[in-house]
């Protein structure tokens, strides 16, 4: 961990961590694949086709807390009415993986600084695309996931019928069950409450 920076408070130990969730529940950090069986994962940064071209995480896993993961159930649901289900490509992220995303792209549109930390490590953000439910094949969007440039805003235009009709449809749905989209990216949202929640620096297995 660098030491450049102002750090924010963070929780780096489990025992910390299990204390809160028995104060309060809703700090549970839930594996959305056992929560919502069905959710599609790529989880791309347990690959090295992500941004920094290595692996950042010991498991392709996605967390998120109990009341966000319950909103996103609400999603799910309503998304099966178009015939369309939730691709998820990150979720949870540990603090020290924002501050290795911060020493590569220094840039406060495309990554949260450290001393910030990033919604994804209060297990509130989670990163998502659409697939069609019928052939089990990601709907096209305006980019690929972590395209960091004005095509991945969230009002890009212009865009293809067709492309603009799944953005609207995810935003709109995931707006519909509390998630505010960050503009900056179509396919990042933050659960509304997500201020109620501590910054954690836990690797997926102490979970
Ligand atoms: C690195 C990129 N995928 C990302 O997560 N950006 C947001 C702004 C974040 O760091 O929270
Ligand atoms: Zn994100």
């Amino acid at each position: 961990m660098s030491s450049r920076y102002a750090l924010p408070a963070v929780v780096r130990e489990v025992g910390e961590y299990r204390r809160q969730v028995q104060q309060n529940p809703a700090n549970e950090l839930l594996n959305l694949a056992v929560f919502l069986p069905g959710l599609q994962l790529d989880i791309r940064y347990a690959t090295a086709n992500n941004l920094l071209r290595e692996p950042l995480y010991a498991a392709a896993a996605a967390y998120l807390r109990r009341p966000a993961a319950e909103a996103l159930r609400e999603v799910q649901a309503a998304l099966a009415a178009h015939d369309a289900g939730l691709l998820v490509f990150d979720a949870y992220r540990p603090y020290s993986v924002t501050v290795r995303f911060w020493e590569q792209i220094q840039d406060e549109t495309y990554a949260a600084p450290p001393w910030r930390g990033s919604r994804h490590n209060r297990g509130c953000s989670v990163d998502v695309a659409l697939q069609d439910l019928r052939t089990g094949l990601p709907l096209p969007m305006p980019t690929a996931f972590d395209v960091l440039t004005p095509a991945a805003h969230s009002t890009y235009e212009p865009v293809p019928a067709a492309v603009r009709r799944n953005r609207t449809l995810l935003l709109r749905t995931m707006a519909q069950f509390g998630f505010v989209n960050y503009p900056g990216e179509w396919w990042h949202f933050d659960f509304a409450a997500w201020a109620d929640f501590a910054l954690l620096d836990l690797p997926f297995e102490q979970l």
